[in-house]
Order: structure tokens, then C-alpha cells, then sequence
């Protein structure tokens, strides 16, 4: 039987990177393992979250599937509906498009300037069992979680928000001083949260800038993660740290946040990539590069 080769993008927001299938048109299934091996940066493609296009079944431009690099799939991805919004706009000439996923539906539009785009990424759920938490916490800006010795704990006291996934954010004074590495996936994994969690630290440095590492679920240190920054965003203004507008500065670059007073919206704005294309044998899981990506942003081109 011949084998199946199938087309791929290879794209980033920030440094977020993702492989994205068009599966409006002839459908793909791919397995735990399939999609874990296809995202192992020594063995495979190498991604930190696999999108599927798919048509919407209410009618909008496209539904967009989620798994992160272990293989378990997701309902959010702030990077990821920015980079396929674009990818919609383009494609149909339009400066708005609507995205089905099974957090609701996002719309994406154009923004400040090339590769710039805007998704607003709807209300934050901010009560204890929408997060969710194993247990009742009136106040989610502070809970009782903490790691390290009880009385001289390393992490303490987060905030909780779920933007379409689970988000927890640790307020230090500089990002840099922990080893997220090792204390990122026992707080991912904490029984606190029943759905696991993504972790941010988060370090409120000027007048709405935060600078923001964080440790994603089903993945580990990613360079940058668009829910996450749309989760700190909301929590510092709800906390009184900053204003509804805030600039987050991951690794991979500036997200700017604005938790919109008249809705409670929150809308996110940052670039996309298209790194390049390419190809896959689905049967033997070997792929290649097929054309190129985007070319280099002028410097200093809006961001
Ligand atoms: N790791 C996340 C999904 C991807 C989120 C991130 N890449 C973003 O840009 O929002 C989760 O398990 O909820």
C-alpha cells in the first residue's frame, strides 16, 4: 500500500513553536504516542503543541485542535490561535476570522503590523471549581499552596485562572532565581489541581510590565505561552499589581494584555512565524523540509 505522505507548517508565536495540519478536507487521527514521538525534539518533528484544523461544526472559519507535545490534548493555546488566525486572514483575504475550540469560540483579527495579530480570548474563569482546584478557595488571588520547607516555603500563596486551561501564578522578584525545571512539574502535578496546571512566575518590574516564565503543561519550559500571559495579566490587575493593560515579557519576546473593562474580555496581541514548510511519511514518521517560512522581520518592526 502506497504510503500516506501529508503536508505540514512548522510555525511559532514567540518562540512557542507548533506543527499544524490542514484537516478541513481529508480528516487525521493521530495517536498519544504518535503525536509524543512526532513532538520529540531529538527524534521527531520536534514542537511543544500539534494544531489540526478541522471545520467547524457550528459554521465559523475553522476548529482548532490542541495536544501538547506528551500527546494529551488541550481546550486553549494563546500562541497557537494567534499563528492559525493569521493563517485564516490570510487565506480568505479577511481581517477578522472566528475560531471554534472546546473552550468557545475566539476571534482573531488583524493588529499593529506585519505578523501582528490580536485574538480576544474571552472571559477568564476565575472561581475556585471553574479553575479547577481540588478544594474551595473563596479568594483565587492568593490560595494556600506552597512548595519548599514549611517554614521557609520557596513558592507560596498563587494565583488561580483559567483562561480555557488551568493557570497558576507565583509572584517573585526575579524569575530567573528558581529552578523551574525541577519545581515546575511537581506544582503542574500538585493534587491541588485535579486537571494538572500550567505554572508562571511572575515578576512585576515597572508600571504594567511583568516579566513571566513559565513551566506548561504537557510540555515543560516553553519560551513563551499565550494563556499564560493572558492568566497573569488578569491576575495582577485583579490584585491591584498593575492596571487592565499590561506589557508580559516572556523569553520569547512582549505579549501585550488589555483585560477590557466593557466585557471582561481579555484580548492578546503578539507575532506569529511561519518557520517553514514541510512533509511527513505517516507510515514510517519520516519528514522533510519542502519550502521555506517567513522571511526575517525588519528590525523593529511592530510587534
Ligand atoms: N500547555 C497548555 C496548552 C498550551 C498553552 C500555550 N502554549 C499557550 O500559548 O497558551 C495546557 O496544557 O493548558
Amino acid at each position: 500500500m502506497a504510503s500516506e505522505t501529508r503536508p505540514f507548517l512548522k510555525m511559532n508565536g514567540l518562540g512557542n513553536d507548533f506543527v499544524v495540519w490542514d484537516a478541513r478536507e481529508k480528516p487525521l487521527l493521530l495517536g498519544k504516542d504518535v503525536i509524543a514521538a512526532l513532538g520529540d525534539r531529538e527524534n521527531g518533528i520536534g514542537f511543544d503543541q500539534m494544531i489540526t484544523v478541522e471545520r467547524s461544526s457550528l459554521g465559523v472559519d475553522a476548529f482548532m485542535r490542541i495536544h501538547n507535545q506528551n500527546g494529551g490534548e488541550v481546550s486553549a493555546c494563546g500562541n497557537a490561535t494567534r499563528c492559525i488566525g493569521r493563517l485564516l486572514m490570510e487565506e480568505a483575504g479577511k481581517d477578522l476570522v472566528t475560531i471554534e475550540t472546546a473552550a468557545g469560540l475566539l476571534h482573531a483579527f488583524d493588529a499593529a503590523g506585519p505578523r501582528s495579530v490580536t485574538v480576544d480570548m474571552g472571559v477568564p474563569r476565575l472561581q475556585w471549581d471553574e479553575i479547577p482546584l481540588a478544594e474551595e478557595f473563596a479568594d483565587t488571588r492568593a490560595i494556600e499552596l506552597q512548595i519548599g520547607p514549611i517554614d521557609d516555603p520557596i513558592l507560596h500563596t498563587p494565583a488561580v485562572v483559567n483562561m480555557g486551561n488551568p493557570h497558576a501564578i507565583f509572584w517573585v522578584k526575579d524569575v530567573e532565581a528558581y529552578d523551574l525545571e525541577r519545581i515546575g512539574p511537581l506544582l503542574e502535578t500538585h493534587p491541588i489541581f485535579p486537571e494538572c496546571a500550567n505554572i508562571s512566575l511572575a515578576h512585576v518590574f515597572d508600571e504594567d510590565q511583568i516579566r513571566v516564565k513559565v513551566w506548561e503543561r504537557g510540555v515543560g519550559l516553553t519560551l513563551a505561552c499565550g494563556t499564560a500571559a493572558c492568566a497573569v495579566g488578569v491576575a495582577a490587575a485583579r490584585d491591584g499589581k498593575t492596571g487592565r493593560k499590561t506589557t508580559i515579557h516572556l523569553p520569547g519576546g512582549p505579549i501585550g494584555i488589555e483585560w477590557r473593562e466593557s466585557d471582561g474580555h481579555v484580548l492578546m496581541t503578539g507575532l506569529t512565524e511561519v518557520e517553514y514548510e514541510g512533509e511527513i511519511d505517516l507510515d514510517t514518521l519520516t519528514w522533510r523540509k519542502t519550502g521555506a517560512g517567513d522571511t526575517p522581520l525588519q528590525a523593529g518592526a511592530a510587534s
